[in-house]
């Protein structure tokens, strides 16, 4: 479960996140969207404890992010930009992330598997195509076998394959009763995988919805998402 309370986030006079409070439950693929500059990135990275909020607060399983010990076991993330160094190899980055969190190495082959990157293992990440890279840091997501998963824009250069591949992977995630919050600015794709929705826009909460509910009386997810985001 991810819990965001009051969050609020200034740069200076430009406030990302203004007051923004929802629940991600568990058993849900929860797809997050809001317009260009909405705050979904600085939200995700508050809950990560990457960004400090000005007020309010993320908690992670009941607990805020700095103060889990494995955290990888907790909440896998994937955010946008590639996340491994272009020097190293993809299992030793894998490998890395598994030693500082307590992860058996051979659940490195597992998730390199699960991705279908088990024959790029000893490749160096810089020569990595865009849907590799993608992979190689929902593998990483993944290694931990966490309760909670949150990921920027996943199917960002996934090949068709690769997306039909991680909708399977976030359904079955939810059905195993575990929280996935997925952002996208693809409505027909959110559509697909998710069956809730938290709705954001100028920082602001706009719905906390099943998708059912949001789109009951609009022709599609993407009427309903213009028509929401245009108040
Ligand atoms: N490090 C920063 N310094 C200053 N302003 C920032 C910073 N990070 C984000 N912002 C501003 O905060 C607002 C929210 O940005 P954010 O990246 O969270 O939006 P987003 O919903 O993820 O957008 P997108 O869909 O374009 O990725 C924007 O106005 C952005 O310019």
């Amino acid at each position: 479960m991810i819990v965001v309370e009051e969050l609020t986030k200034r740069y200076g006079r430009t406030v990302a996140v203004d007051g923004l409070s929802f629940a991600v439950r568990p058993g849900h693929v929860t797809g997050f969207l809001g317009p260009n500059g909405a705050g979904k990135s600085t939200t995700m990275r508050m809950i990560l404890g990457l960004d400090r909020p000005t007020a309010g607060r993320a908690l992670v399983g009941g607990r805020p992010y700095a103060s889990l010990r494995r955290p990888l076991r907790e909440i896998g993330a994937l955010l946008e930009g590639r996340s491994a160094h272009p020097g190293r190899r993809a299992a030793d980055h894998l490998r890395y992330l598994a030693r500082s969190n307590d992860i058996p190495a051979a659940r490195v082959g597992e998730v390199l598997a699960l991705v279908g990157l088990q024959d790029a293992a000893r490749r160096r990440a810089s020569g990595f195509s865009l849907g590799m890279a993608q992979r190689l840091g929902i593998a990483a997501a993944l290694l931990g076998d966490p309760p909670v998963l949150l990921l920027d824009e996943p199917v960002n250069g996934l090949d068709p394959e690769g997306v039909h591949w991680l909708r399977a992977l976030l359904r079955g995630y939810a059905a195993q009763g575990r929280t996935v919050l997925v952002s996208s600015h693809l409505m027909a794709e959110t559509a697909l995988v998710a069956d809730r929705l938290v709705v954001i826009s100028r920082g602001r909460l706009v719905a906390d919805a099943t998708v059912a509910e949001f789109v009951a009386g609009a022709a599609s997810l993407e009427d309903a998402f213009l028509k929401a985001v245009a108040r």
